[in-house]
């Protein structure tokens, strides 16, 4: 399973290539590594029998050319259309190795597999609605389908469809992520996603979500060096004491929920009356979860504030906090949703890497910008992105628990950046594990596993 890895802008990418040029790398070798590891895909995953390629002008259909040489080669029967002439070099180059026949791509007939090298991260607007339909029909006719590099109509940066995209069986990303790969809605078109490495460095500080390594509690430990968590319910306790909850199975050694007598929560938790958040062994402290808005609350949000001890803020919290981005401590964890977000950042520009990060930088906070894609955003430039959380994440109670194991993670690691992170992964693959339909206590369930996977 290929997790992890930098992510790449366009820009970024033609610069690596650029740089690989610079230290003597030969630009159609690199045509040539990466269609090579493409068709390698193709023929692994694939179906090896009648098989058409989609060539664009530019170097993505160049890559085509040379997975139709290989594929054809190994004796798949391959047909190539092509939308118009090659208008790169590498890719009259590959064109001319080909040598075969090229048909018009309005006028092809299907084939049981497609392979889209029509547009990878060249593609500045969307397809002409013709060339969009036709690609669409082919898409549908087939039994297998491959996109190479990315879908072709998906804008690269920001994950945008500028015109319709069909539903890939399988996407192949050439050299390394780019953000279309993980963001929505073009994360939701690609299929099965894989990487081919095609050898040369791609440094990024921007990266996908990687599973985390874990460790188990030493011989040494006790409960308050495992970490001591400490979370604020407010109006809705119940939404505490599920963040509460979540935090107690994140692996942290005790959790305390301050709340009112007479709500019912798990064992394990201690509850406490009142909000005296002094207790220097906190190493965590949550407030958010069900909070509230009113000026109670508000005075509570202060105390949290005003306690200095290793942060998470959440839904109220982070309402509460809109318009004075400025008392969010450095070092924070933020779990704002769209809605969230947009209160406390305004509307930034760029793709959601781009506003997570911003955000980030401007807070001095961990941003965990929470959808069907994440983006954990530290103020120093570092970024994780988690792509294809399952659907069944969108049910009321399923944000408090990740609230909690942010918080649980940071009072195990005391790192924000790695403990939004683990987070983030243990939340995803918990829903991953509990299947269809659950509600957020069945999460709770599946974390023991999640974590033990990861030890
Ligand atoms: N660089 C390298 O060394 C390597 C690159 N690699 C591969 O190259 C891909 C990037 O190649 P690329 O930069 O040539 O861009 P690509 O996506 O083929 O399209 C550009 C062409 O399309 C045109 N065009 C754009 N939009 C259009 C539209 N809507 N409708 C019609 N035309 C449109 C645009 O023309 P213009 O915008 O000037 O009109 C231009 O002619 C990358 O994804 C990877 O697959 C690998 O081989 C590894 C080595
Ligand atoms: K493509």
């Amino acid at each position: 399973m290929t997790r992890g890895g930098p992510i790449l802008t366009a820009a970024q990418m033609r610069a690596a290539e650029q740089a690989a040029f610079d230290a003597g790398v030969d630009a159609y070798g690199l045509m040539e590594t990466a269609g090579a590891a493409a068709a390698e895909i193709i023929w692994r995953g694939g179906h090896k029998r009648d098989t058409l390629i989609l060539c664009g002008p530019g170097n993505n259909g160049g890559d085509g050319f040379v997975i139709a040489r290989i594929l054809r080669d190994r004796g798949v029967p391959v047909r190539v259309a092509a939308l118009g002439e090659s208008r790169t070099s590498s890719g009259l180059r590959a064109r001319a190795a080909w040598g075969g026949s090229v048909e018009d791509m309005m006028t092809a007939a299907p084939a049981t597999q497609i392979v889209d090298a029509l547009f990878g991260t060249g593609l500045t607007r969307g397809l002409d609605s013709a060339v969009a339909g036709r690609l669409g029909a082919f898409v549908e006719a087939a039994t297998f389908s491959h996109a190479v590099d990315l879908p072709s109509g998906v804008e690269t940066d920001s994950g945008a469809l500028l015109s319709a995209a069909p539903h890939f069986g399988t996407t192949i990303a050439l050299g390394a992520w780019k953000p279309a790969h993980l963001l929505q809605p073009a994360s939701g078109h690609l299929g099965r996603l894989v990487l081919a490495d095609i050898g040369i460095a791609v440094p990024s500080r921007v990266r996908r979500l990687a599973p985390p390594i874990l460790e188990a509690p030493g011989p040494e430990a006790h409960k308050y060096r495992r970490g001591l968590v400490a979370v604020v319910g407010g109006a809705m306790p119940g939404a505490a004491a599920l963040a509460a909850s979540a935090a107690a199975h994140s692996g942290a050694g005790m959790v305390r929920l301050h709340a009112a007598a007479g709500l019912v929560v798990p064992h394990a938790i201690v509850r406490q009356e009142g909000h005296d958040l002094s207790d220097p062994r906190i190493r965590a402290l949550l407030i958010g979860p069900g909070l509230g808005r009113d000026d109670a609350t508000r005075r509570l949000l202060n105390a949290a504030l005003a306690a200095a001890h290793p942060l998470v803020l959440d839904a109220d919290a982070l309402v509460l906090l809109a318009g004075a981005v400025d008392r969010i401590p450095a070092g924070a964890i933020l779990t704002p949703h769209e809605g969230e977000f947009q209160r406390l950042f305004g509307d930034l520009p760029g793709s959601k890497i781009d506003r997570a990060l911003a955000a980030a930088r401007q807070s001095g906070a961990m941003v965990v910008y929470k959808g069907a894609d994440s983006v954990i955003a530290a103020p120093d430039g570092r970024a994780a992105v988690a792509g294809g959380a399952s659907p069944w994440l969108s049910t009321a109670g399923t944000g408090d628990v990740l609230a909690g194991l942010a918080a649980g993670r940071l009072a195990v690691t005391g790192d924000p950046f790695r403990a939004a992170c683990e987070a983030v992964w243990l939340h995803g693959e918990a829903a991953r594990r509990a299947g269809a339909a659950f509600v957020a206590d069945d999460l709770l369930r599946a974390l023991p596993a999640a974590i033990a996977a990861r030890l």
